[in-house]
């Protein structure tokens, strides 16, 4: 890393430029992880959301290019061959992956960014970046999980059985990430995400 020679009242002193970090948001599907980020992006601007690609299809209201971008499986596998993804996995019958160019430009520019992707993907991340901060978002219990991702009305019948069964496994892994928050009440979830980060 190139040292950077910085001027102040006369001093001369050497900095490091410093490199942005690196945030991982997991948990099982339906616990809010999603609606914790938006708020999240909302107080602080200045955190880059990474845009994940996926082979799942696009939702009533979601944007192709904000929330996904929504791709072909040949064309998942195709950045799969290329090495193109940071992270990569299957949830649910279907590929979701982290593009790598992106992340990787924004944490060497100084800007922290943010990662919600589900537990194999997380564990993969850990691996390469044993400096991320990964944080588990727990649900208060598995029947208010479920009640989640039911009125969410987003996903079929056989789409939301898939979900909830990942969800035991998932919640099992917990204890491997740097910090456990359960997302009861919102706002004191948020507050905890918040100063994991910035305090
Ligand atoms: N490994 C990995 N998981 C991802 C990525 N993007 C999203 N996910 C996760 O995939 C799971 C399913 O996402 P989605 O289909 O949007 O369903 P939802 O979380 O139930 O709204 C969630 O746990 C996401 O956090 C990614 O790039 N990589
Ligand atoms: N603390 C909370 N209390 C009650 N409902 C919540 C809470 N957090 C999120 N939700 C709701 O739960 C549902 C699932 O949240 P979502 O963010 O889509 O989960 P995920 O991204 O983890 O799949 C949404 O309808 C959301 O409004």
């Amino acid at each position: 890393m190139m040292q950077v020679l910085s001027t102040k009242n006369g001093a001369t002193t050497i900095k490091e430029p410093s490199v942005g970090r690196l945030i991982i948001l997991t948990g099982p599907s339906g616990v809010g992880k999603g609606t914790l980020m938006r708020s999240l992006l909302q107080r602080h601007p200045e955190l880059y959301y990474s845009i994940s690609v996926t082979t799942r299809p696009q939702r009533p209201g979601e944007i192709d290019g904000k929330d996904y971008y929504f791709i072909s499986r040949s064309k998942f596998e195709q950045m799969v061959d290329r090495g193109e993804l940071l992270e990569w996995a299957e949830f649910a019958g279907n590929y979701y992956g982290t593009p790598r160019e992106a992340v990787l430009k924004q944490i060497s520019s100084g800007r922290t960014v943010v990662l919600e992707i589900e537990l194999k993907g997380a564990r993969q991340i850990r691996a390469s970046y044993p400096c991320a901060i990964s944080i588990f978002i727990l649900p208060p219990s598995l029947n208010e999980l479920e009640r989640r991702i039911r009125n969410r009305a987003q996903d079929s019948m056989e789409a939301i059985t898939r979900r909830l069964r990942c969800a035991g496994e998932e919640i099992n892994a917990a204890h491997e990430f740097d910090l456990q928050i359960v997302n009861d009440d919102f706002e004191t979830a948020l507050n905890s995400i918040e100063a994991a980060l910035f305090t």
